[in-house]
């Protein structure tokens, strides 16, 4: 395993962990993952073997220990069993809330061979979920798509990109599975008002990209679907007003957190965009399609972003990558929770203080679904905390927020 490139330089506070009842980590545990797993045997016809590893995957969130991987084909093996280390033999409930959630979306792989060579060899175990995902959202992907295809690129239609982008964070399959909400979900009209950005510096970011000439542009990308729909809009204006002269994706190399999008998702997203029936849906796919021709849209994908390690014990070699762009998109709320060590920092702590680490000027947009959340105004949160109880995890409250971006 690196050694951490560098650590915030404030004092940590202890991590979120899944013992303390009543929170959403230990909701997550006891309902959340279980169901997950249950919900990948439904709609999968996995043999009985794998239904059994499921089964016994189940059992083991209950009352059972931490284990290490034993699945021999697969490419970070290794480096998860140091990962675990430390943890082996722990009752799951007492290891930290990411950790806990990581190795949990792992272990379905172990359980559905998904990297051994048989039948169930790379079969995706939330393909019908991501693939019924895209289905809900066509209301809002044609909208978009003529919007994008049609209204002039000035500042007014970036910032209700920003806006598009991280609403489309709400739609997480790991939380609401897509026959839990209705369509409209998913619509373009259904926003919450801005009123529900708890911290917007979208007209800073947007003045800072109109002085952009061709430069790298990064997403740390998450969500398939209408989530990641909404990126490649961002993206295509950014390739279009040149802006970015490049722009890298940078996705899970295999599935995880449900909806979480690989390069595989966004080739067949694109591919099921270019024969929908709505020709502005068609047109906007197919540009993108040229961009990653020409190498202006690059894919690609690094084992970290699916390893159990928060981002400042990023792999020097990413980190050395990511530092060579101008502006990094870090998207939802796993990465969000990444960038802050899924800790407990007090909410009001700075959000720039604690990311001065991240190689690179980045933005994250998330929609909140876990009890962490940095760089807020006291006086916020007694307010936001009257007007809804839930405000920490039900997905109706966002930030469009600016990390280290000097
Ligand atoms: O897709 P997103 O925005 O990262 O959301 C996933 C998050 O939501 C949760 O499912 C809430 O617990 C977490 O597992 C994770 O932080």
């Amino acid at each position: 395993m690196q050694k951490p490139f560098q650590e915030p330089k404030l004092p940590l506070p202890p991590p979120l962990m899944m013992s303390e009842s009543g929170s959403f980590a230990h909701y997550t545990l006891t309902s959340r993952l279980p169901a997950i797993a249950r919900r990948v045997i439904a709609e999968n016809d996995f043999t009985p073997e794998i239904v059994n590893n499921l089964e016994t995957l189940i059992q083991e969130l209950a009352d059972g220990s931490v284990r290490s991987l034993t699945d021999d084909n697969s490419p970070d093996l290794t480096s998860w069993n140091t990962y675990l280390e430390p943890f082996v033999g722990k009752r799951w409930l007492d290891i930290p809330w990411f950790f806990a959630e990581a190795y949990f979306f792992r272990r379905i792989l172990e359980a559905t061979h998904y990297f051994l060579p048989d039948s169930s060899q790379s079969v995706d175990p939330y393909a019908v979920q991501k693939y019924r995902g895209l289905e809900t959202a066509n209301d809002s992907i044609k909208a978009i798509s003529a919007k994008i295809n049609h209204s002039e690129k000035d500042t007014t239609s970036l910032i209700a990109l920003f806006y598009f982008v991280l609403w489309g964070n709400r739609a997480d399959l790991s939380l609401w599975p897509v026959d839990a909400v209705d369509s409209n979900y998913n619509s373009l009209e259904n926003h919450p008002e801005q009123t529900h950005v708890l911290v917007d510096d979208t007209a800073v970011i947007s003045d800072k990209i109109a002085k952009f000439d061709k430069v790298r542009i990064d997403f740390i990308v998450d969500n398939a679907g209408l989530e990641l729909v909404s990126d490649l809009c961002l993206a295509d204006y950014l390739l279009d007003t040149n802006a970015a002269k490049i722009v890298y994706l940078h996705l899970k190399p295999y599935p995880t957190f449900v909806s979480d999008a690989t390069i595989k998702d966004v080739r067949s997203t694109l591919k099921i965009l270019a024969t929908d029936e709505n020709r502005e849906v068609q047109h906007l796919s197919l540009r993108l399609q040229d961009y990653i021709n020409c190498n202006r849209l690059c894919l690609v994908d690094d084992l970290f972003w699916t390893s159990p390690l928060v981002f400042w014990e990023m792999p020097e070699s990413l980190q050395q990558d990511l530092a060579q762009s101008s502006l990094i998109f870090v998207k939802g709320d796993a990465n969000y929770r990444r960038c802050l060590g899924d800790r407990q920092w007090d909410f009001t702590t700075s959000f720039a203080d604690i990311t001065y680490y991240f190689p690179a000027p980045f933005v994250a947009l998330r929609t909140l679904k876990s009890e962490i959340v940095a760089g807020l105004q006291p006086s916020q949160l007694e307010s936001v905390s009257r007007q809804d109880p839930q405000w920490l995890t039900n997905g109706q409250w966002g930030v469009i927020q600016i990390g280290n971006w000097g």
